[in-house]
């Protein structure tokens, strides 16, 4: 196990939310403690005003930013036929991408941040070097996308899995399939409604959201990169 380089400044971590923030506060709560040493967050940012995620941020007096789609959809009304609104996507996460760098993060860690990011941000983020963590709630190569939660649960109700699980893996273009970090199994049996398995899911998440980013952090220590 790396001893945890106490000489060096903090490692600075950028978050990625769009909704309550849960793992996001876990990660609050770990910085600078055994769990995750030496760290701090240098930013949170997320796509929905509405995110409590915010709140948290804020509450924790972390910088916490705002950067919404509509604008960029305005900006490209041609596209409203198009489900994907691939060059306002682009746009969009070109400036997210500024905004990111901005900070010169260490690592960027997506916690329920609920778009799929475009080499229109992946390119610049990786120029610098800068590694992007994931919370997905599936195991690698089992669930894909958003809601997989309600996936299993359908499959688990259909007689088709008693199992799932949670990964930590390192974002890449293709969505949830970056080379995982971390992942824990999670038995679905004795849930009787989705909101058990979800509540069981996410008391699961905030400790591997938690241990994820110290494995990563660990990593760029070893590398000499912070
Ligand atoms: N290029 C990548 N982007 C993202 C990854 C990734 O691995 N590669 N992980 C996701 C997080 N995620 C699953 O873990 C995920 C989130 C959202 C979606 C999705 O289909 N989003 C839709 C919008 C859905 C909505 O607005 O409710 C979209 O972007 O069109 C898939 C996977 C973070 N990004
Ligand atoms: N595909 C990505 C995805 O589904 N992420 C999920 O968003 C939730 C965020 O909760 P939080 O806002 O309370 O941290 C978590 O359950 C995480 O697995």
């Amino acid at each position: 196990m790396a001893q945890a380089n106490s000489s060096r400044e903090p490692a600075r971590i950028t978050v990625l939310i769009s909704g309550s923030g849960s793992n996001l506060q876990a990660l609050i709560d770990a910085c600078n403690t055994e769990a995750l040493p030496n760290a701090k967050i240098a930013r949170v940012l997320s796509d929905r005003k509405d995110a409590y995620g915010l709140k948290r941020a804020e509450a924790a007096h972390i910088p916490a930013t705002y950067h919404g789609i509509l604008p960029y959809k305005k900006q490209h009304p041609d596209e409203s036929k198009d489900p994907q609104w691939q060059e306002a996507r682009r746009a969009y996460d070109a400036d997210l991408a500024q905004h990111v760098l901005a900070d010169n993060p260490e690592i960027v860690v997506c916690a329920g941040f609920m778009r799929i990011l475009s080499t229109a941000f992946l390119d610049p983020v990786k120029i610098s070097k800068t590694p992007i963590i994931n919370l997905h709630p599936s195991l690698h190569g089992d669930l894909i996308g958003a809601g997989c939660i309600k996936r299993a649960w359908d499959e688990y109700e259909a007689g088709k899995r008693t199992k799932t699980g949670i990964m930590i893996h390192y974002v890449i273009a293709e969505v949830d399939m970056g080379e995982p970090i971390v992942q824990e199994e999670i038995s679905i049996e004795g849930c009787k409604t989705l909101k058990e398995l979800e509540e069981r899911i996410h008391q699961h998440e905030h400790g591997l959201i938690v241990k994820g980013t110290k494995t990563a952090v660990e990593k760029l220590e070893r590398d000499g990169k912070v």
